[in-house]
């Protein structure tokens, strides 16, 4: 179907004469007749092979024998060539650990599928690595086979873990009109197949050897890296960080394009220009070439796969343009993007429909995604696990209470004397059975809060006080467990109280869409007091029941998962998480990675101060050992060693660095012509320090709200524990930058440094005090509201016009005062005709500073003569408000 080739076309490229090959084709049994007669691709690339080597093609029955498995000392006979060049030699490495039985596929005819059939006879499931062409294939397979066989050598991996690994671009460059079965080896990013390493693959290191041998089967001149499918992994995550190993590449690129500019193999290295044929443009000069048929020919685009967070250099040169046609594509859309900016979905999506090439999104981040990977592994028994239940509820509808009242009852039943540590959540014991209760900070402020809360959690429990009834922080919460398919139970608080309504409640409750059980709906109800502690039991035996029915299981043989519900820095101790156990067991001494940070567990904390070696799933403690502060709702992973949980925190943050970076960079037209008027533009830079990070993020989402178009808070430094000499030499750098500390306090020396400094250090220990203080501040940086104030009025009665001066209004004043400079309009017949100012004021002859009502005076407007007999004049001053928000 088009997939041929001439004879003559594979003599050129074989640097031979068209009758030499012609016979050899011939001897091959192919119907050929004359040069200009074609064959197939697979034919083409046997042809090839066997003119080249003289080795008759695997897979292809001599006549008179039936297809076997080429012998073993090919192997060897090719073995010398591999190390032709130090670059062939990397790519040797290199391919051993991405070559997949996949790639191969496509290219395979027939026969190589049969002959690869065969050979997997002699072995169970030979997932058999191959490279890349059809020829070399067969051999290569079977080679592998033969080995496999003597070595019991293991299922090769597929090509799904390569893709954990990296970034896989699939090149379908754009087929020459009558070449279009052939890729110019040059199409293929020569770098490709030397960004691998066999490192840390352990799966498919097992193949090596193997592989090797396929390789030796393979003349490597200037032909090796190219794929099957033309497929180039990049970015190994399981090596480097993806921005070194991105530099790499890109020398690797370099160098290999020099060093085939210098062989004068295929020409420049052309990347995936979508336009440019992907054709034979280069010199042959006796290099063998491959044949190959590549999968979707047809189609006329190339797809390229790519990360989510592309950089704009990356993504110009996985496209094949220049960085400058992608930085201007985005600024005819109206954004501005430098070259290290990370481009968004959208104009991922506009580049490649602009530049015709299909894009394929992939996360970077999945390679670092710990924790997809610990879900990834099932788990070997399940046991029921304590639920774990987060209390929300509008302010002051006794959540505070409600928990204070259970964990009283507890503390009671341990008769602990010891205080309690604050580790976020706490267990209780109902009937021999646990409960952990997440402590909820009952804040408006901390809604954010209670979202992430809900997601730590299995049951949601809502309080609606009995005597308030459904508020909007009410609805809001059943919003969020409802969001968070997390199950809900409702606390009717307060029911001691005379003023208390429970069916009020109820119909209100029915209202917002949970209807009670008892009125024919799927939801608990239990009325409780945590004055009187009735109901509290109930409750309880409710949360029981539900956890009962949700049959919430965890393997406490598996390393620990948990969340992270807050953290802080405690004196002694330095970043502490608070967590609640997933599902695992969190021992003392395990390496744990969270977000970006790691450590390794020094202490366990329980909720009544204790002290644990491990703790199962759905306990609560304070984990102390980690190097930073994670983020509330993180999630912490045991790892198998400091090394891993290193590497891949590492790893996490650098990614998260520059991806920070990149954003803060980015502008858009729109932003751009607000900052050129930004002379303006006033900003209050702040430093926020607080004593734990559910603080310190309520307090930057409240700051985030506080702005208008004329003044931004801008939080230059948002962290946990105290404030430190490198955050006022912070605010030092920026201009009119204070630092706001959230139940923290700065030192002697900080202070001192403070004040040397001229930096203003603010304290609270109410959320409500640093916003509305933060507040005034911002009023202060308004512009003042200018308004105007009349100060007199004066009738026109007469006008004189003295040449070279104007025109003179001879007037009497019949309000106020009328005072020289003062602000003045005319006004003719009830309508504003002119302002301007008075620019002279005479009684009689006399200058005047002012006339008051009553006295006739000459009056002179500035720039302004036309003023008529009856006339008036009114003068007024601008009076100065200060704004506020
Ligand atoms: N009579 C009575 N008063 C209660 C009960 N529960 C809470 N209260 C009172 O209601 C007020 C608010 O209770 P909190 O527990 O602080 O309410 P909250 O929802 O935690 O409030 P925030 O933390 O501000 O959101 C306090 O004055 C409590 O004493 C109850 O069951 N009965």
């Amino acid at each position: 179907m088009g997939d041929k080739v001439k004879i003559q076309e594979i003599a050129a490229e074989a640097g031979m004469s068209n009758s030499e090959l012609l016979n050899k084709a011939k001897e091959l049994g192919f119907n050929v007749k004359v040069a200009g007669s074609s064959v197939t691709l697979d034919q083409a690339a046997m042809l090839m092979d066997y003119a080249m080597t003289g080795r008759w093609p695997a897979g292809l029955p001599k006549p008179g024998e039936k297809a076997e498995a080429p012998k073993e000392e090919k192997a060897e006979a090719k073995a010398p060539q591999e190390a032709k060049s130090p670059e062939a030699a990397e790519r040797v490495e290199s391919t051993e650990s991405e070559v997949t039985p996949e790639k191969s596929e496509p290219a395979k005819s027939e026969e190589a599928k049969e002959a690869k059939e065969a050979a997997a006879k002699e072995e169970p499931a030979p997932e058999a690595p191959a490279p890349k062409k059809p020829a070399t294939v067969r051999k290569g397979i079977t080679a592998v086979a033969k080995k496999s066989e003597e070595e019991q050598e293991t299922p090769q991996p597929r090509r799904a873990p390569l893709r954990k690994r990296g970034i896989t671009i699939v090149k379908k460059a754009k087929p020459a009109p009558s070449r279009e079965k052939k890729i110019s080896l040059t199409d293929v990013s020569p770098s490709a197949s030397s960004r691998k390493k066999k490192k840390k693959v352990p799966a498919e290191a097992k193949s090596t050897g193997e592989k090797l041998e396929i390789l030796g089967e393979r003349d490597l001149g200037g032909s090796v890296e190219l794929f099957e499918e033309q497929e180039v992994v990049l970015l190994d995550f399981s090596d480097k960080t993806i921005f070194e190993e991105q530099q790499r590449q890109e020398e690797r690129r370099r160098a290999e394009a020099k060093r085939r500019a210098a062989q004068g193999i295929g020409g420049m290295p052309q990347r995936n220009f979508p336009n440019r044929p992907g054709g034979r443009g280069g010199r042959r000069g006796g290099k063998k070439r491959r044949y190959y048929k590549q999968q979707e020919s047809t189609e006329k685009v190339s797809v390229v796969r790519i990360p989510e967070d592309v950089r704009v250099y990356e993504f110009a040169e996985k496209v094949g343009r220049s960085v400058g046609e992608v930085v201007k594509v985005l600024f005819s859309l109206g954004t501005m993007v430098t070259k290290n900016d990370f481009l968004d979905k959208d104009s991922i999506e506009i580049l490649a429909e602009e530049f015709d090439v299909q894009v394929e999104t992939i996360n970077p981040l999945d390679a670092l995604d710990y924790v997809a990977a610990y879900d990834a592994e099932p788990n070997t028994v399940e046991e029921p696990r304590p639920p774990v239940i987060t209390v929300m509820g509008h302010v002051d509808h006794g959540k505070t209470s409600l928990l204070d009242y259970i964990r009283s009852t507890k503390v009671a039943e341990k008769e602990a004397g010891g205080i309690t540590q604050h580790v976020g959540a706490y267990q209780v014991e109902k009937d021999g059975k646990k409960i952990t209760f997440i402590d909820t900070p009952g804040h408006a402020a901390f809604t954010e809060m209670r979202a992430r809360g809900a997601q730590a959690t299995d049951i949601a429990v809502i309080v609606v006080a009995a005597d308030d009834g459904v508020m909007p922080q009410t609805k809001e919460s059943i919003s969020h467990a409802q969001a968070a398919g997390v199950p809900i139970i409702i606390a009717i608080t307060k029911i001691d109280k005379p003023t208390a309504n429970i069916d009020n409640v109820k119909s209100q409750l029915a209202e917002a869409g949970i209807l009670p059980v008892e009125w024919g709906g799927d939801y608990e109800t239990v009325g409780v007091s945590a004055v009187t502690g009735e109901g509290i039991d109930d409750l309880l035996e409710t949360i029981l029941l539900q956890a009962e029915m949700m049959e919430l299981t965890a393997d406490p043989t598996r390393r620990a998962k948990a969340i992270v519900i807050e953290s802080s820095v405690e004196k002694g101790f330095g970043p502490v998480a608070n967590v609640i156990i997933k599902n695992g067991t969190l021992h003392v001494g395990d390496n744990v990675i969270v977000g970006t940070t790691f450590g390794r567990v020094r202490t366990l904390i329980l909720d009544d101060g204790s002290r644990a070696k491990e703790i199962g799933p759905s306990t609560p403690a304070g984990v102390v050992g980690l190097h930073e502060v994670p983020s509330a709702g993180e999630v912490m992973v045991a790892m198998e060693n400091e090394k891993e949980a290193r590497e891949l925190a590492e790893k996490r943050k650098e990614y998260a660095r520059a991806k920070e970076l990149s954003k803060s960079t980015k502008v858009s037209i729109d932003e751009l012509g607000a900052l050129i008027a930004e002379g303006k533009i006033k900003k209050l830079p702040l430093v926020v320090k607080a004593d734990v990070q559910g603080s310190l993020e309520a307090i930057k989402s409240a700051l985030a709200e506080l702005k208008n178009e004329e003044v931004q808070v801008e939080v230059i430094h948002g962290g946990v524990g105290g404030i430190t000499e490198s955050d006022v030499l912070l605010a030092d750098a920026s201009e009119n930058a204070i630092i706001l500390g959230f139940n923290v306090r700065p030192t002697g020396a900080v202070k001192k440094k403070a004040q040397d400094l001229g930096v203003e250090i603010k304290t609270y220990s109410i959320i409500y005090d640093l916003i509305d203080d933060v507040k005034a501040l911002l009023s202060g940086l308004m512009s003042p509201v200018i308004t105007e104030e009349v100060t007199g009025q004066a009738e026109v009665r007469e006008t004189f016009t003295v040449a070279k001066v104007g025109t003179i209004a001879g007037c009497m004043v019949t309000e106020g005062v009328i005072e020289r400079n003062a602000g003045a309009r005319l006004i003719r017949n009830g309508v504003v005709v002119y302002t301007s100012k008075i620019s002279s004021l005479k009684r009689f002859t006399e200058d005047a500073k002012e006339v008051r009502a009553g006295f006739e005076c000459g009056i002179m407007l500035e720039n302004f003569n036309d003023i008529k007999v009856g006339d008036v004049i009114e003068t007024f001053k601008e009076v100065e408000e200060q704004a506020t928000l």
